[in-house]
């Protein structure tokens, strides 16, 4: 049977086994509706599955440039296996909930950083749930650029889909589906005509994901975003890579401060941000602190101590403002890790009394095998709201990550040259951590360690600039 007759088959049959009504319907958001969709029941009718898979399979919706196949769960979860076993694709599970024992996965099954992922659904009405999943399998660094499915409603899901860089095919519009059935007599023409205006009048819904919501982020020019950002210092790091139209940060981990200031003089001008780890420098000392601060105002960057706080509040608040570093003093932001709970930000939040510091939160880290789950992630972005005026960012490596517009993703393990070290730092290129959603780019050994810093910072700059003009103008491949 050809590829159109089979397809005519299944829309009859579709509605033959009641997976497809008509009559006056209330849905869960609470919208009327004249067409109601339950492909649950499939699941009854091993043809109809048969036919699905082989549909999906045989048609050229799906191109054969992905590693894995992933089904939304419930209901298209045996569709995804049948497909899996027919394309000789591996198949990953998505759990709704991370199991609260054992390996606490979200997504299972055997998979690498960057390979690519295709989505299998059922029905997209506005595609959140098909971006839930998303946002899932790209937190694990997975590629998820397609999504396959059995039925669009045309109420704007595939907008939404595309909004995030996914891109979907369907085998059915509501459209054909519903000039099938009115030519094959299942249905009035008046009831073809109904549903015909309901689709014309129902707007798309909004879709309240948090990477619908990221996109917002994503193609969000800087300077916008300082005008919603909570933070004194968030707002000044964007108006700064707007400026200087750079949203490089270099990590000068050298142990020497004239090692350092020497860097800086070079570099100084060609960065937003000026990372440092303040206990690796041999000779610290005040003029050192002096001289950096005077640096930072003379190429207008802003001072970072990547101290990654990670003890109780009472400690942190001594960390901060004591001792020989004394980092309240000159550091515009410091890293955060969330583990220890809120008391950390607490303490933070009243060291900085003068509210003109920032934090990056550690959500997310860079190095290989680290034990960041996505639940952990979610707990830290959760964290945060609380303390809006004090949240610089996060740290972290994925666009889905967090979503408000007016914090920064500052994402570290990048280089040019390889991809990764050998103690388990992993490295991505400029252009993919921008496309995965970084604002602003640490860079260490790829421009510290390399024979011309000058020239090295130049090259990573103008590819992140240049990355990041091409996501605002939502041009990302
Ligand atoms: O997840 C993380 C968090 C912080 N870092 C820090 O960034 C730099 C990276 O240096 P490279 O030389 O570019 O590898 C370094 O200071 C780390 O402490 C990170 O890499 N990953």
């Amino acid at each position: 049977m050809d590829f159109t007759k089979q397809l005519e088959e299944l829309a009859i049959n579709l509605f033959k086994i009641d997976a497809v009504k008509f009559g006056e319907f209330t849905t869960k958001s609470g919208m009327k509706t004249p067409v109601y969709f339950d492909l649950r029941v499939i699941v009854s009718y091993p043809a109809i599955m048969e036919s699905i898979s082989d549909l999906l399979y045989s048609s050229s919706l799906i191109s054969l440039e992905y590693d894995h196949i992933c089904g939304v769960p419930y209901t298209a979860l045996p569709i995804a296996t049948l497909l899996s076993v027919k394309a000789k694709k591996s198949m990953l599970m998505r759990r709704k909930e991370a199991k609260s024992y054992g390996t606490k996965k979200l997504i299972e099954g055997h998979f690498s950083k960057n390979q690519k992922c295709c989505i299998v659904e059922d029905v997209v009405t506005s595609g959140s749930s098909v971006l839930e999943t998303v946002n899932d399998l790209r937190k694990e660094g997975l590629v998820v650029e397609q999504a396959v499915i059995i039925l669009d409603r045309e109420q704007g899901g595939r907008q939404n889909l595309e909004k995030n860089r996914v891109k979907m095919m369907s085998l059915l519009t509501m459209s054909e589906l519903i000039k099938i059935l009115v030519d094959n007599n299942c249905i009035t023409k008046e009831i073809g005509v109904e549903v015909k205006n309901y689709l014309n009048s129902t707007k798309a819904p909004s879709v309240e994901s948090s990477e619908v919501s990221a996109v917002n982020r994503l193609n969000m020019p800087y300077e916008k975003r300082a005008g919603v950002s909570r933070n004194s210092i968030a707002k000044q790091l964007f108006n700064i890579m707007a400026t200087k139209k750079t949203n490089l940060c270099i990590s000068v981990d050298l142990t020497s401060s004239v090692q350092i200031l020497n860097l800086l003089e070079k570099v100084g001008e060609h960065v937003c941000l000026v990372k440092t780890h303040v206990d690796i420098i041999e000779d610290f000392n005040s003029d050192f602190v002096e001289q950096l601060k005077q640096m930072a105002t003379k190429f207008n960057f802003l001072l970072l101590e990547d101290r990654k706080f990670a003890d109780i509040g009472n400690t942190v608040s001594l960390q901060y403002s004591k001792g020989i570093y004394k980092i309240s003093e000159w550091a515009d932001c410091v890293t955060v890790h969330s583990l220890p709970g809120e008391g950390i930000l607490k303490a933070l939040n009243s060291a900085s009394s003068d509210k003109s510091k920032g934090v990056f939160l550690l959500a997310e880290m860079s190095s290989e095998g680290n034990l960041i789950t996505p639940d952990y992630t979610k707990a830290t972005v959760k964290m945060a709201e609380k303390y809006p005026q004090l949240m610089t960012g996060f740290v972290c490596q994925n666009a889905a990550t967090f979503d408000d517009p007016g914090l920064i993703q500052l994402t570290p393990g990048v280089q040019l040259e390889k991809p990764k070290d050998n103690l388990g730092q992993v490295y991505n290129t400029p252009e993919k951590v921008i496309e995965n959603g970084a604002d602003v780019v640490v860079v260490g050994r790829g421009i510290v360690a390399s024979k011309n810093p000058e020239t090295e910072a130049v090259l990573y700059k103008n590819i992140l600039w240049k990355s990041y003009s091409k996501r605002i103008l939502g041009k990302m491949e």
